[in-house]
């Protein structure tokens, strides 16, 4: 939109200074924004909820793109610049002030919204496990488009055997489809955070059947709380894990970074048979 002020102007006549303690740092660059706003597909007609708009730069992206857009932010500063936008989006933006770990999405109205988010560091993994958890699948949204630190990134992503493959890795893949769609430079961001980002995108899969997420979860997190360690030593305290390796003939000398998310999940499925 033409008649919107630069979002430098915006952070300048509001004070926006960045506070780190809130993990802001913003981005600025129209074009690297409508990038990430394309992300997930043609979000024209669609809702998309959005975590910490700060300025709003991805905000316009995604209007502009014609989504219909639920944020929230917690920093009172940015609420009333982006009350701002909203008078040039009249209905199709709606801010929250608050808290997006203490949100009851469910509350919002959100089934089926697209999240795209450039979220402050320090919340971002407890968000997407929050996402990814759950008993009931598909989940309520659609996809989640979501700027990482890229070594968390990568982490998602990982494949067995590398070093970044880990208890996120098997939990972002066992029923969802995660990919990086873009790397983004620290020199993108004000201020430029000390390492790179990168957006990742995951879709939602079909649930593989007699999986519980809790078990998984536990699962996972005895697995690579000692990855070092063989299997036989780090599930030794998980009720039914080492009867469940052998009933699937899985050498339980092997370490979990060398087991695949099927393998993952069909030791989760023999632990809840048993359960
Ligand atoms: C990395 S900045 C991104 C800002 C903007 N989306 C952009 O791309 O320029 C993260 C934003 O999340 C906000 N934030 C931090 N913690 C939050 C929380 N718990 N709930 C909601 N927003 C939060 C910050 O105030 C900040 O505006």
């Amino acid at each position: 939109m033409s008649d919107l002020p630069p979002l430098r102007e915006v952070i300048a006549s509001h004070d926006l200074r960045a506070n780190k303690a809130l993990g802001q740092n913003f981005l600025l660059d129209g074009q690297l924004l409508a990038r990430i706003a394309a992300i997930p597909g043609d979000v024209a007609g669609e809702t998309v909820y959005e975590v910490g708009p700060g300025p709003g730069g991805l905000t316009r992206a995604l209007l502009e793109a014609g989504a219909t857009v639920v944020a929230i932010e917690r920093d009172d500063r940015c609420i009333a610049a982006l009350k701002e936008l909203c008078g040039h989006f009249p209905d199709k933006l709606t801010i929250r002030a608050g808290d997006a770990m203490d949100s009851v999405e469910a509350s919002l109205g959100l089934g089926g919204a697209h999240i795209v988010a450039n979220l402050p560091y320090n919340i971002g993994t407890a968000l997407l496990v929050r996402w990814l958890g759950g008993e009931s699948w598909p989940p309520w949204w659609k996809s989640l488009t979501l700027m990482f630190q890229e070594e968390v990134a990568r982490r998602i992503v990982a494949e067995p055997g590398s070093g970044a493959y880990g208890r996120l890795s098997v939990l972002a893949q066992w029923r969802a489809e995660a990919r990086i769609a873009l790397k983004v430079h620290r020199s993108a961001f004000v201020p430029p955070p000390k390492v790179m980002s990168a957006v990742v995108h995951i879709v939602p899969m079909k649930v593989p059947d007699g999986v519980v997420f809790a078990t998984l979860e536990r699962l996972t997190q005895a697995a690579f709380g000692q990855r070092r360690k063989m299997l036989r030593q780090s599930l030794k305290n998980l009720p039914h894990a080492l009867e469940s390796l052998e009933m699937l003939d899985i050498d339980p000398r092997r370490r979990a970074e060398t087991l695949s998310v099927q393998d993952f999940v069909a030791i989760a499925r023999a632990i809840d048979a048993r359960g």
